[in-house]
């Protein structure tokens, strides 16, 4: 289940960086290398397999595009704030 995110969880994403749209949220991620970018990817995709929630993402060398939202709801909802923030512990 998730429910759709309130302002108070737009602010935080925006507050961490990322570019809040109506129904998604969009971060580029920059690495040292391609084998940061991809080895960040991985552990990435193994907590999203966790939330059940996946990334709308693509990779260009040790760059990363992230977009974040909710099939289901059609928009943003609580996953994709959970998502984000374990995306950006994962690359601190
Ligand atoms: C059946 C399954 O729970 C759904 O298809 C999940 C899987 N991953 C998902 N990921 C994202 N980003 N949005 C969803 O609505 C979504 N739904």
């Amino acid at each position: 289940m998730s429910y759709a995110l309130g302002q108070d969880g737009r602010d935080i994403l925006s507050n961490a960086g990322w570019t809040v749209g109506d129904t998604s949220a969009h971060k580029t991620f920059t690495f040292k290398n391609f084998v940061e970018a991809f080895g960040w990817m991985t552990s990435a995709a193994i907590e999203a397999e966790k939330l059940n929630h996946h990334p709308e993402w693509s990779n260009v060398y040790k760059t990363v595009e992230v977009t974040l939202t909710t099939h289901d709801t059609g928009g943003l909802s609580d996953l994709d704030l959970k998502l984000a923030q374990k995306m950006d512990a994962l690359a601190a």
